[in-house]
Order: structure tokens, then C-alpha cells, then sequence
């Protein structure tokens, strides 16, 4: 799929602004502060309805407005679908085709984009969130049902935790309640583990082929999912459910105490191994750097496979953090099939390394021109 065209309107610190983009690489050159992460960041809203870096929608209503505006027509293989987007201090609204989604599972999906950020090197080395955000941000993307189940979890998650605390604090005291919430929240915790397994088996595959080819053979890469719930019942959903149940018994006395939820999807976590060896405590910079990339690189052969689309690849200030070799290997990754915004103060370095001339634009105090 490809981006053709973006407008946006009191966002951030564009005004008004409509561009036309490239099928290929598209690189958007501009100083410190002139908005190339805004406009990445605009595409990215698109796409997901939320923003990558604040939670917070306002933030991204540009000062002297009240409301912004964020549109954008996708190509895809089944035709042009136009998205909107419009934030004002009372919320959003997405449209598809000029229809308003009431729910965001109608909307996410419409546009599929990978963000590869210097703050993604931190997949390995950073806290299991970020490598929990990474799943359901990925695979929300690539599945309705996954995108609905982590929403109902999480709101469930807030009751039984809310629960837990008014058990311990004595302001309740009947467990029918509490039973009734675990066993709501095994039900979509179940989907969400197994989901999580079966995509991360898929992602595996792919990644270990591109880490093998820029390690020069050297190296394995593998995944562990970690979770409370046994290895021999990550068979399927039924057994993920049943065990999750059971594990909820189990250590009910351990979440009264602590008054809160300790078991499930949103306390697992995704370990990396090169050569079977932990590469977060064990591996080198280099390896760990290596694995993030084979990993990015892999959900664009992920999303591909799932959705038979490419997605969207957005690189923020990427490149400066990667070495020649590992540049190049994105870069080759990237050539011809799939449509790049790529973000960066300096042009050279990067057009030596493009097969393809790519679309470049100058970006100075939230204005864009295209460079002939
Ligand atoms: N809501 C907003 N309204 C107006 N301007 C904003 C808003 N939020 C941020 N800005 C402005 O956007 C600019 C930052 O843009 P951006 O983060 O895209 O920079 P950049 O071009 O990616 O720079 P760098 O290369 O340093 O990362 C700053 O000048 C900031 O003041």
C-alpha cells in the first residue's frame, strides 16, 4: 500500500498543508525543529488514530487552533480509500470513505505503517513494555480481533485491578465478582497469548533469515515468548484459557496482598536469542542493534504475508545510528516494494546507497517543498 496523499491542517506546526508523495522513497530533509518527526508523526496518527509520541491527542492541535484536521488517500490493491481524521479538545473522529467509525477496530488497519525510531534499538536492551507495546502495536495492526481483544483487556484489567483493591482494602469482600472478572479476563488473555504466539512464530522465521544475512552467517536469532502460563499449554487458546484460570486460583492470595492483577498478557514478555544465548544480558551492542533491525525489517514481510499488503515504512533519524553495513541492508530491504519516509538533516550518505532516485522534500518551519 502506499500513501498518495497527506493533508493536514492545525497540526502541530503545519497549518495547511497538502503534498503529493512518491510510490518509492520519500525523504524529507530539513534542520532541527522544522517538523520532519511532526510529519511522520502525522502519517502514523493516520494510520493508528494515536500518536507514537504522546498520549495525549491535544498536544497535537497545533497552539493557536482549537481543532486539526489530518486526511490522507491510501492506495491499495483494492482501490483508493480515502481516512480522516479530526481532533478537537473533545476527542476524535476517524472517518473511512467519509464514514464515521464508531469503533477504532473499524478504522486501524486501513493504513499500515512500521516506525522505525533510534528509540526502537531499544527493543533488546529496553523494559518488557516496550517489547509488549511492540506486539500489540504490530499485530493490532494485522488483526482486527487482536486490536478488539487488547482493548477489552485492558478495560477489564482496570475493573479486576480496581476490585483487587477494594478486596484488600476490606471495602469488599465477595469473590464471585472477583471470578467473574478472571475469568473474563482469561478469555481474551488466552486470545491475546495465542495470537501473540502463532504471529511471533511467523515474525521469527523472517527475522532469523535477515539477521543470518547480515551477520554474514554468523549468527541464529530466535525468539522466547515468556509467560506465566505453562510451554506445553501455549498450544492453543482453549489450554491458554484453562491455564490462565487456574493460575488466577492459584495465586489469588498473592494479587489480594499485592492488589493487583499479576498474571496475563500484560505481564509477559519477549526475549531475543543469538546463538541461543540471551542478547539482551549476553549479546554486544552490535548483536543487539543487529536484532532490532532484523526484527523491524521482518514485520515488513510480516504485514505482508498477514494483510497482502506492504506496509508503510517510516524511518525517524534512523540511519545516522546504524553503520554502513547495516544501512545498507535496510536500504536494500526497503528498494522498489515498499514506500519509505525517511527523515534526516543531510541528503548525502543516502542517495548513493538508494538503487532508485528517490521523491525528496525540504522541510523548513512546518512547509514542504518538493526538491526538483
Ligand atoms: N502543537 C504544536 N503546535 C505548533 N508547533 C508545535 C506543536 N508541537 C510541536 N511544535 C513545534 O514543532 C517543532 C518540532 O518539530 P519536529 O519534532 O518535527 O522537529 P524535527 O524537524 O524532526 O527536528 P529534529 O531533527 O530535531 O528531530 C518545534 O519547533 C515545536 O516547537
Amino acid at each position: 500500500m502506499k500513501l498518495e496523499e497527506l493533508r493536514l491542517h492545525n497540526f502541530r506546526n503545519y497549518e495547511d498543508l497538502t503534498v503529493t508523495f512518491g510510490p518509492g522513497v520519500n525523504v524529507l530533509i530539513g534542520e532541527n525543529a522544522q517538523g520532519k518527526t511532526n510529519l511522520l508523526e502525522a502519517i502514523y496518527f493516520l494510520a493508528l488514530a494515536r500518536s507514537h509520541r504522546t498520549s495525549n491527542d491535544r498536544e497535537l492541535i497545533g497552539w493557536q487552533a482549537e481543532t486539526a484536521q489530518v486526511l490522507g488517500r491510501v492506495q491499495k490493491h483494492s482501490g483508493i480509500t480515502p481516512l480522516e481524521l479530526d481532533l478537537s479538545k473533545h476527542g476524535k473522529k476517524a472517518k473511512v470513505n467519509h464514514l464515521e467509525q464508531a469503533k477504532l477496530s473499524g478504522y486501524v488497519g486501513q493504513l499500515n505503517v512500521i516506525l522505525f525510531a533510534p528509540e526502537d534499538l531499544n527493543l533488546v536492551k529496553g523494559a518488557p513494555q516496550v517489547r509488549r507495546r511492540f506486539m500489540d502495536m504490530e499485530f493490532g495492526q494485522m488483526s482486527h480481533k487482536y486490536l478488539y481483544n487488547t482493548t477489552q483487556y485492558r478495560t477489564i484489567l482496570k475493573q479486576r485491578n480496581r476490585y483487587l483493591k477494594e478486596l484488600g482494602s476490606k471495602k469488599q469482600s465477595d469473590m464471585v465478582l472477583l471470578d467473574v472478572l478472571s475469568d473474563q479476563l482469561a478469555a481474551y488473555g488466552s486470545e491475546i497469548i495465542s495470537a501473540r504466539v502463532t504471529l511471533l512464530k511467523r515474525l521469527e522465521v523472517w527475522a532469523a533469515q535477515i539477521h543470518q544475512e547480515i551477520s554474514q552467517q554468523r549468527e541464529k536469532l530466535s525468539f522466547h515468548y515468556e509467560t506465566s502460563v505453562a510451554d506445553d499449554d501455549l498450544v492453543d487458546t482453549q489450554h491458554v484459557y484453562d491455564a490462565l484460570k487456574q493460575l488466577y486460583q492459584q495465586r489469588r492470595d498473592k494479587e489480594l496482598f499485592q492488589r493487583t492483577t499479576l498474571i496475563g498478557p500484560h505481564r509477559d514478555d519477549l526475549k531475543f536469542l543469538v546463538n541461543d544465548k540471551d542478547v539482551s544480558s549476553f549479546g554486544s551492542q552490535g548483536q543487539q542493534r543487529t536484532t532490532a533491525l532484523s526484527v523491524k525489517l521482518a514485520e515488513i514481510d510480516l504485514m505482508h504475508e498477514q494483510t497482502g499488503e506492504y506496509p508503510v515504512l517510516l524511518l525517524d533519524d534512523v540511519l545516522s545510528e546504524l553503520d554502513d553495513n547495516r544501512q545498507t541492508h535496510l536500504l536494500t530491504a526497503i528498494q522498489d516494494k515498499v514506500q519509505t519516509f525517511l527523515t534526516t538533516t543531510s541528503l548525502s550518505g543516502v542517495a548513493q546507497k538508494l538503487i532508485n532516485q528517490p521523491t525528496v522534500f525540504r522541510i523548513s518551519n512546518g512547509e514542504i517543498q518538493a526538491d526538483h
